[in-house]
């Protein structure tokens, strides 16, 4: 049991806690705190009986290293997976809504805002089944206000009902990056917690405090306003993903001059001030959340009428796109401007290493454009099944096109039997442990190398006789001579 001191003698008191959304975000999160507060019963909740199901299998749902061994020691001692999501309701003490937030595609602000949909309906099944005080969390990345919101929903079955009903509404956005989730939860570098002023607002803000104290730092708990608090996650990420689209703007510039862009990052990165992490030149950011929360920024300063602020932030996408583009083009004039009917292995489909996770990733961008030639692509991922690669091909480009132009393999030998070029797109550490020799052996010839992820040093991949183009490096001829002006 979790018993909170508010200084006023009154305790808020969590035991049960319900989680709804068993995602990327709901369960490795559930399992921490099931695992870290033996005391707690956690079950999360999904209307996806399959996701469901897969959690309550041998076989889960995500992939994170570290998962599966905190989910098997606490299931069915004090964490549980159900559907049943009106009783998880009914039971909990504290409820995290942590379904998903995509960028809307339909109706005002389509592309650019947030989908709020399923965090209304989850914010409407509390209402309906709710039976006595509930704390109620936003653990989906949401704009600012959006707890305003669900609070209006709550506090209308509120007013209606006969029941002992009362709600708080916390932000407690989540910062932990897939393939790291276990570790970033276990030691975060910060927890953030929102709420309100009021007497009843920071008793709640306390009760949850002190779920995540029996592992957290206090000090490394921060509590803020609502409103600061749903505002921080959307700049946390658009900061990350701007430091992203700065160095792959320098990696431009470095390809046209012979600077390359990994002695700039690190050059750069040793000032204190700066810092080296997420100086990585790439092909472009992917996975489910920077381009969707730097635009929901962006629509937020559109709706404000901060221009200029919308304008600075949209560059970030601007240049992230620009890159991807810019990467097949290379590709494209590199192999004597036509691809057409010419195979091309692609290692790598993840949005980055030590996931599974294909959702929005640079390799779709990329391989869209170079199907949009004609190229025949030969597809390995170490984590990444056909089914799901085919899904997000046939979704930006048609079936038809996926059917006969995109072939899976299992061995990324055989992927680079015959292709005229290898395209590296995730940074997968086996990628660097590959005989290239061999494969450049059995490839087509002219080969060519394109390494959209710096795993590569130019020289070495040359000496083995391909053709080399790697982000943010420029030719040989272009690197001695050093000015090109
Ligand atoms: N994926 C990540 O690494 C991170 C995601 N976030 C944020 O966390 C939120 C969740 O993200 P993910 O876990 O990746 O999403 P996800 O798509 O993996 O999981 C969301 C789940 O919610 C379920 N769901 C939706 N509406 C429901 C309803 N009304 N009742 C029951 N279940 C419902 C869906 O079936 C789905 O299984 C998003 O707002 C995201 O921006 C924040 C930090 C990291
Ligand atoms: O809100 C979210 O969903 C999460 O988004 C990111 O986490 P994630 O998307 O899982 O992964 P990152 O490690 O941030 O990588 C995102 C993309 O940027 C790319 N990247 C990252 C770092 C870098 O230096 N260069 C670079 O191109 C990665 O390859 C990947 O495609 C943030 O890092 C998390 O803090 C945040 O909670």
């Amino acid at each position: 049991m979790t018993e909170i001191a508010n200084g006023n003698g009154d305790q808020t008191v969590v035991r049960r806690i319900t989680c709804v959304g068993a995602g990327y975000v709901g369960g490795p999160t559930c399992a921490m705190i099931a695992y870290k507060s033996p005391q707690i019963t956690v079950t999360v909740v999904d209307m996806n009986k399959e996701r469901i199901d897969a959690w309550n299998s041998d076989s889960l749902p995500i992939f994170e290293p570290g998962l599966e061994d905190v989910v098997m020691k606490c299931r069915g001692t004090n964490l549980f997976f159900s559907t049943d999501v009106p009783e998880a309701i009914r039971s909990a003490d504290l409820i995290f809504i942590s379904v998903n937030t995509p960028t809307k595609m339909y109706g005002k602000g389509a592309g650019m805002a947030p989908d709020l949909k399923y965090v209304e309906s989850v914010a409407r099944s509390i209402a309906e089944h709710a039976q006595g005080p509930k704390i109620v969390v936003e653990k989906s990345t949401v704009p600012v206000k959006a707890a305003e919101s669900i609070l209006s929903i709550l506090e209308d079955a509120q007013r209606r009902s006969n029941n002992n009903l009362t709600f708080q509404v916390l932000s407690n956005p989540e910062f932990l990056a897939e393939g790291t989730a276990m570790r970033d939860l276990a030691s975060p570098d910060r927890v953030l917690i929102g709420g309100e002023d009021s007497e009843e607002g920071q008793r709640a803000v306390a009760a949850l405090v002190n779920v995540y104290a029996s592992w957290v730092p206090r000090d490394r708990i921060l509590t803020t306003k609502t409103w600061s608090s749903e505002l921080s996650k959307l700049v946390a990420n658009a900061f990350l993903a701007q430091r992203i689209s700065s160095i792959n703007s320098v990696s431009a510039i470095c390809e046209a001059t012979g600077a390359d862009v990994r002695e700039v990052a690190k050059a750069v990165g040793c000032d204190e001030r700066i810092g080296s992490n997420f100086l990585n030149a790439s092909v472009g950011f992917g996975g489910s959340c920077f381009q969707k929360d730097v635009l929901s920024l962006v629509y937020l300063c559109e709706s404000l009428h901060l221009d200029k602020v919308a304008d600075y932030w949209n560059g970030v996408i601007t240049i992230n796109n620009w890159q991807r583009r810019r990467f097949a083009d290379a590709i494209v004039s590199e192999l004597f401007n036509t691809v057409a009917g010419k195979k091309i292995a692609i290692f790598g489909f993840a949005f980055k290493k030590s996931t599974g996770d294909t959702r929005e990733s640079s390799a779709i961008h990329v391989s869209k454009h170079l199907m949009e030639e004609e190229a025949r692509l030969a597809v390995y991922d170490p984590a990444v099944t056909e089914k799901q690669m085919r899904q997000e091909l046939v979704m930006e480009t048609s079936e038809k096109s996926v059917n006969k132009l995109v072939t899976v393999f299992s061995d990324p030998y055989e992927a680079a039997k015959d292709a005229h070029a290898i395209v590296i797109l995730t940074e997968w550490e086996e990628f660097k442990t590959y005989d290239y020799a061999r494969m450049y052996n059995a490839m087509s010839h002219p080969a060519a190398f394109f390494d959209g992820r710096l795993l590569f040093k130019r020289k070495d991949i040359e000496a083995i006789g391909f053709h080399f183009f790697g982000i943010g490096s420029a030719p040989s001829h272009l690197s001695e001579v050093g000015y090109i002006l």
